[in-house]
């Protein structure tokens, strides 16, 4: 698809999340009616896991099939009705052989499933005296990368604890994106050290743009949520970041910054591929 337009309007919805699935998805719909009316963006995201409880106990009980599950088709009615993309955070997806998938879902304006990315590197730490989280006990990894165009613009798709992981940046970069969308839900322990670090990070590896969307933060919750819900430029500067609360953080993106700085700061031309590569394997 040929470039449209260089500016992009995008509305990145931090919700507040519940152990009700209805009442969680039915609240991203009315904060997803509300960001159309009031600021028009062409592409909305949502949170991590932002339909069910963010944990191991809960992930099968909530799953559901996609794109005919019940979170899908409010999904795919809102983009249709409001001719918008939705990356709809990610949701627990039961998959073939009775799998279960930590998935990214996104929707094209025509309502239409044009990318679903299953988390690539699964959530699997234990912290000393911060968290321990294994989500290997019930989650099956992905095994593809998620490239998406909007308007001419190539965008890569990870899901949280992807972000750790700089080859896969760097193989969307490699591959002409000019923006990463990850739903991600750090915590408490990981989120004060890293949240910002590895956006910036990858945003100044690959020169593009970061956008994060997180859960907003519930002290009450079993998983406490960062928030922060942020997006970074490609010079590595946060643009604009949420606080910890619900929130829709609205951010305009001019797209010409990557050239500007790929122009100026010519790192992608200059490396020394005759001594080393990042490359995709063959699965
Ligand atoms: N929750 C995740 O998948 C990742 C995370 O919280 C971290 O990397 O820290």
């Amino acid at each position: 698809m040929s470039k449209t337009s260089n500016i992009m309007r995008l509305a990145l919805l931090q919700l507040k999340g519940s152990k009700d699935k209805v009442a969680n998805v039915q609240n991203a719909v009315s904060k997803i009616e509300a960001a159309v009316k009031e600021h028009k963006p062409r592409l909305i995201t949502l949170p991590e896991c932002f339909n069910a409880p963010y944990g191991t106990k809960y992930f099968r009980e909530y799953s559901e099939t996609i794109p005919d599950g019940y979170t899908s088709l409010q999904l795919s009615n809102l983009a249709k009705k409001h001719q918008v993309y939705i990356v709809g955070g990610t949701i627990p997806e039961l998959g073939e052989n009775d799998a279960i998938y930590n998935t990214c879902t996104v929707w094209s304006p025509t309502g239409d499933l044009v990318a679903k990315h299953r988390k690539m590197h699964l959530f699997d730490i234990d912290v000393k005296g911060g968290i321990r989280f294994k989500e290997s006990e019930t989650l099956s990894a992905g095994n593809d990368f998620t490239i998406i165009d909007v308007d001419g613009h190539k965008i890569g798709i990870g899901i949280c604890y992807d972000i750790r992981f700089e080859e896969m940046a760097r193989l969307y970069r490699n591959a002409g994106c000019e923006m990463i969308i990850y739903p991600a839900a750090f915590n408490m322990t990981t989120g004060p050290l890293h949240w910002e670090l590895l956006q910036r990070s990858r945003a100044n590896d690959n020169q593009l743009f970061v956008v994060t969307t997180s859960p907003a933060r519930d002290t009450s919750a079993e998983y406490v949520a960062y928030g922060h819900s942020m997006v970074v430029n490609p010079w590595a500067k946060v643009q604009q970041s949420a606080s910890e609360g619900e929130e829709t953080l609205v951010a305009d993106i001019d797209f010409s910054e990557v050239e500007q700085v790929r122009q100026q700061i010519p790192v992608f031309g200059q490396r020394r591929l005759d001594l080393y590569a990042t490359e995709k394997k063959s699965t």
